[in-house]
């Protein structure tokens, strides 16, 4: 990102004497110590872990400067919140560089949609656009000072744990269009209930200076905001709506109301044919034309694995997530399972494997996900991973079980598995959970 750190330390109001340093340029910033390279800046957050604990190795690695909350003796920017320096830097960086932000939210296929609107845009304009999952309140910030210094549109995921969430993060982004896929069940998001879910995503119209695009679903109207521009979707008589749809094995071609041309994506699914003409109207929307759409659609590259809820064979709920094998994220995931209501006569299950690559309190960090993990809410821990052996030696919980061998774990965890279970799935890639995930 191009900032000195005397622009940094002005923005964010550090309260220190940085006047050493102020014309040195830093490189980009992290939050994850094993990331930083020669020139960057460090921002210590409290993860699993009080980030402040990583300044030093931060440094190691090449760090120039790091914020800091407390007086450290590396060279830094004192500052009262590290997370609302983050924000209000990114906030900053997104007002001085004037890229357009296209915003995307909705409790299913936010994620494809996102990838498709990139992939549309990307014809035309130098996109960036959010990379796997990080759109909450620290990965949404995280985007935007990524963001190579040529990009023209920026496409950003708007995630939601929280009422407020999206409020928050289109008010930082202050978005020019925005897109909701759909209003999903509050079954699966700890919101209370649709209506709750359908105001907490109506929540990105607060920072809108622009088109809102949202389901014809009738349970947002009561909150669209006076003179809000809306282009609504869905059945036919809406504003954009599927006209025809041809699915094949591995793709789907379909027409709709407001383009000549058939599309033809590489994905089947009816949910995906409406992501995509979502991504075909926000290309007509910044000019492309139903060739150049046609032509990004039929070849988009989709995030695997995303974030979602999967069903078993037998009906479970399955979560897998599969991103940011680190102690926060599983801190996270952990409580944000533990916060959805159960199923009717079911059960918690958490499978929980190796986190790889953290280093020399690879151990500790293992041992530090017990304070995580509610036993009042978890019916039932299965360890997986030559790491997990600390967690399972200080669990003394009879509801945690101990694995080495996939095969076995797989097979343990199918015999078990319920009907009206809820099962959760983090840990590394490479510990092929999403095996697991697929035989169930
Ligand atoms: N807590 C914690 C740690 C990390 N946390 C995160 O990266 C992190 C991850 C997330 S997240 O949930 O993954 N998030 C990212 C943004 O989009 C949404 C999802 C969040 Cl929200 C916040 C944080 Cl702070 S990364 C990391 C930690 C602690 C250990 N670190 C590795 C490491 C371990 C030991 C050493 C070491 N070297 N020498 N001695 N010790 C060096 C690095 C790596």
């Amino acid at each position: 990102m191009k900032l000195t750190i005397h622009e940094i330390a002005q923005v964010v109001g550090a309260k220190n004497d940085w006047s050493q340093l102020a014309d040195l340029s830093v490189n980009k910033i992290e939050f994850d110590s094993r990331l930083i390279e020669k020139g960057d800046i460090f921002l210590p957050l409290k993860g699993a872990r009080d980030g402040h604990d990583f300044i030093e190795i931060a440094f190691d690695n090449g760090a120039i400067i790091s914020f800091s909350e407390k007086e450290v003796e590396q060279a830094h920017l004192l500052v009262d919140d590290n997370l609302l320096a983050f924000q209000k830097l990114a906030k900053y960086y997104l007002e001085k560089t004037k890229v357009p932000v296209i915003a995307v939210t909705g409790s299913n296929g936010k994620t494809t949609t996102k990838d498709m609107i990139a992939a549309v845009l990307s014809k035309k304009f130098k996109t960036y656009k959010t990379q796997g999952n990080h759109n909450n309140e620290i990965g949404l910030p995280y985007t935007i000072l990524h963001m190579p210094d040529d990009t023209e549109k920026l496409v950003l995921e708007m995630g939601m744990d929280h009422p407020g969430d999206i409020d928050f993060l289109s008010e930082l982004a202050k978005p020019e269009l925005a897109v909701i896929t759909l209003i999903g069940e509050a079954h699966l998001e700890h919101m209370g209930s649709r209506e709750n879910i359908a105001k907490g995503k109506m929540g990105i119209t607060a920072g809108l200076h622009g088109e809102l695009i949202a389901p014809a679903d009738p349970i947002i109207n009561a909150f669209i905001p006076d003179n809000q521009k809306i282009i609504r979707f869905g059945l036919p008589g809406e504003d954009l709506f599927i006209t025809k749809l041809v699915e094949h094995k591995e793709k789907l071609t379909f027409e709709t109301n407001f383009l000549d041309e058939s599309i033809t994506i590489p994905v089947p699914g009816k949910y995906n044919a409406t992501n995509a003409m979502l991504a075909a109207f926000v290309g007509l929307h910044y000019g492309l034309s139903e060739a150049e759409i046609k032509k990004a659609l039929k070849e988009v590259e989709l995030t695997r694995n995303r974030t979602e809820w999967k069903k078993a064979k037998n009906g479970a709920d399955l979560l897998s997530d599969v991103y940011n094998a680190n102690p926060t994220a599983m801190r996270l995931i952990l409580e944000t399972f533990q916060a959805i209501p159960k199923n009717e006569n079911g059960r918690k299950i958490a499978v929980l494997a190796d986190m790889l690559e953290l280093g020399p309190s690879a151990a500790q960090l293992h041992k530090d996900i017990l304070k995580s993990i509610d036993f009042n809410k978890i019916d039932k821990v299965y360890l997986y991973g030559e790491m997990m052996k600390n967690l399972a030696e200080i669990s003394t919980d009879k509801a945690v079980s101990y694995f080495t061998d996939l095969d076995l774990l797989t097979e343990s965890l199918s015999a078990d598995l319920k009907p009206t279970d809820q099962v959760l799935f983090k840990g590394s890639n490479s510990m092929k959970l999403s095996e697991v995930v697929e035989k169930l």
